[in-house]
Parts: C-alpha cells; sequence; structure tokens
C-alpha cells in the first residue's frame, strides 16, 4: 500500500527532495499545471508557490526558473519515488478543455514538455523564435512519470481524449511504465471526471474524501451520511480500467482542508483497516493533502504523514 502526497501548494514549503529523503511517500504528485491552453498551439501555465524563480517561458504564463525541482527529481526517482505532475487544482476554476484538438494538443504538449527528454523535440534554452518549432522544458532535463488530474471544474468533454493521447505516448516510451491518476470529489459520480474515467485508463484513484460532506471519511467516523468506498469500487470495475487502485484520500492537517473534516491518526485507522481488508485488490494506500501540511502536523513525535504510513503498514 502507498501514501501519495500532493507537492507544490503547501504554505513555506521546503524543496522537493526533503519529501524524497523520506520514506513515509511512495507518490508525489507536483502541482498544479493550472492554465490549460486555450487553442492548438497555446501554451498552459504553471504555479508551484515558493518553488521556482518568478520567470516564465517569453508570452506564456508556463514558470521556466524551477531549478530546484529540476534538480530534486533525479534523487526523488533514485529514492523509489513516483513523480507525477498535477493538472488542475483548486484554483484552475476557469480553465477547460474547448475541443478534441486541443485536448490532443495540451497532451502532447505535457509530454514532450514535461516527460521524456527529447532534444530533437524540446529545447532546454527555449525562446519565442522556437514557438511552434520545438517544446519548452520546465524542468530542463528531469521528467516526471506521468499525469494527475485534480480537474474540480469545468470537466466532462476533453479528458478523456487528453488522457488517451498521452496513453499513446506511454505506449512509444516502453522504457518505462508511465502512470495516469485522478482525484475525483466523493459524490458519485463526480463532475468533473466520470466521463474520463469511463473512457480512458487510470492507474490510481484517490477521491477526496474530504471537503464534500455526506460522503466523506469523517461522515464514516462520526456515523453520518454514507462514506462511500464500496460504489467508487463499483464505479472502477466499469471503468476502462477496472483494476486501477482506489486511494482514500485526506486532509494532512486540521487547515488543510474545510473545517469538519480533518481526522487524527487514531480516528483513520478503524477507517483504513476496514477498506484496506475489505477491498484488497483495489486499496492501493491513502493520499494526504499536502505534504507540507502532512510534515508540520506533529503528533507524538511523528509527522502526520508518518502515522499513515505506520497505519498502512502495522
Ligand atoms: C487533490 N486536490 C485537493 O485536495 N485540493 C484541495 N484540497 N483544495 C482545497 C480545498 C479547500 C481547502 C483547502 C484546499
Amino acid at each position: 500500500n502507498n501514501v501519495a502526497v500532493y507537492y507544490g501548494q503547501g504554505y513555506n514549503q521546503p524543496r522537493l527532495k526533503h519529501f524524497c529523503e523520506q520514506t513515509t511517500s511512495d507518490i508525489i504528485n507536483i502541482g498544479f499545471i493550472n492554465q490549460f491552453p486555450k487553442h492548438v498551439g497555446d501554451f498552459p501555465g504553471s504555479n508551484f508557490a515558493n518553488q521556482c524563480n518568478g520567470a516564465f517561458f517569453p508570452g506564456t504564463e508556463l514558470l521556466s526558473g524551477c531549478h530546484q525541482i529540476w534538480q530534486d527529481i533525479p534523487s526523488c526517482k533514485a529514492a523509489g519515488k513516483t513523480i507525477l505532475l498535477s493538472i488542475g487544482g483548486g484554483t484552475a476554476t476557469a480553465q477547460s478543455i474547448p475541443d478534441e484538438a486541443t485536448a490532443v494538443w495540451f497532451a502532447d504538449f505535457l509530454w514532450y514538455s514535461f516527460g521524456p527528454y527529447n532534444p530533437a523535440i524540446s529545447s532546454l534554452g527555449w525562446t519565442e523564435e522556437l514557438a511552434g518549432l520545438a517544446f519548452p522544458r520546465p524542468f530542463l532535463t528531469s521528467s516526471v512519470d506521468g499525469f494527475d488530474f485534480d480537474i474540480e471544474y469545468n470537466g466532462g468533454v476533453g479528458y478523456a481524449a487528453m488522457i488517451n493521447r498521452l496513453r499513446w505516448h506511454f505506449t512509444k516510451s516502453p522504457e518505462q511504465t508511465y502512470y495516469i491518476s485522478g482525484a475525483p470529489q466523493c459524490p458519485i459520480p463526480d463532475a468533473q471526471l466520470s466521463n474520463a474515467i469511463a473512457n480512458s485508463h487510470f492507474d490510481f484513484i484517490w477521491v477526496q474524501w474530504y471537503n464534500t460532506g455526506g460522503c466523506s471519511a469523517a461522515d464514516w467516523v462520526h456515523g453520518t451520511g454514507k462514506f462511500n468506498f464500496d460504489d467508487w469500487v463499483g464505479v472502477i470495475e466499469k471503468s476502462a480500467n477496472p483494476n486501477a487502485k482506489l486511494f482514500i484520500g485526506l486532509p494532512a492537517s486540521k487547515d488543510a482542508a474545510n473545517a469538519g473534516f480533518y481526522l487524527t491518526p487514531k480516528e483513520v485507522k478503524p477507517l483504513v483497516k476496514t477498506y484496506m481488508n475489505k477491498h484488497p485488490k483495489h486499496f492501493g494506500g491513502v493520499m494526504l493533502w499536502e505534504a507540507t501540511a502532512g510534515d508540520n502536523n506533529l503528533i507524538d513525535g511523528s509527522t502526520y504523514t508518518e502515522h499513515i504510513k505506520d497505519i498502512l503498514y502495522d
């Protein structure tokens, strides 16, 4: 069982390698690509809070000075971590995929800019003269192991096409396994990602079992509503990848989510044990929002993230 954490939006967050030096997290979602291309040829935009130097590729909102992330990804991979780039996030309120051509363009952009570095296609020193001729490399020679879809607004059309295009790129790169993941809200069907989950292959689905009352992990603990892990297993079994792993998404500290959704490790343990044992085939582990909040949430001398890891391994 794995611990997946989001990284990139933490308050005063340390650099990525701080988390890669810890054994606690196995999958790290770097967020976010929070501006989407408006048409073919248009660049997406990114935000990684304090991690980059504020420079953008000329004429774009895509950060070009994320040297710590570039430097840290190789050591994260050497430590056995899976590094995914997360698309969307809570601030992407105005983002959408206008049509299939843009979905394919967006997938190609992400693959050539953040996937395996190919100097024939992408330029480390990208400038505007290269627009339309080469892709930029925001993390320079470093690459990610796949893409996470944290689509919280304007979902539906386009995401299945984007993910299927990424999957096509994955098949052309057998040198390693690449992954697709998603972070739907707990109500079924998820307003933004249900179409993509039904029509394109996800490896991991970490449901945000927080911030939405009625189906949350806190509902299970408090005996309210209906925590719907069982129903999400049903969604996955009917999806394009019936073998996708299902993670329980949780806030990593009190102020990492809306009021009332944070659970202490003592409250989490019976929930995780129940569903780990009830669905051994589908249970993938726990996702935490987010890495720095968990790191700063010290309980009996251990971080929240360590407590969650211990619960999975006890
Ligand atoms: C996977 N994405 C998230 O978990 N986003 C998220 N937690 N956004 C947020 C919403 C309300 C308060 C704090 C964070």
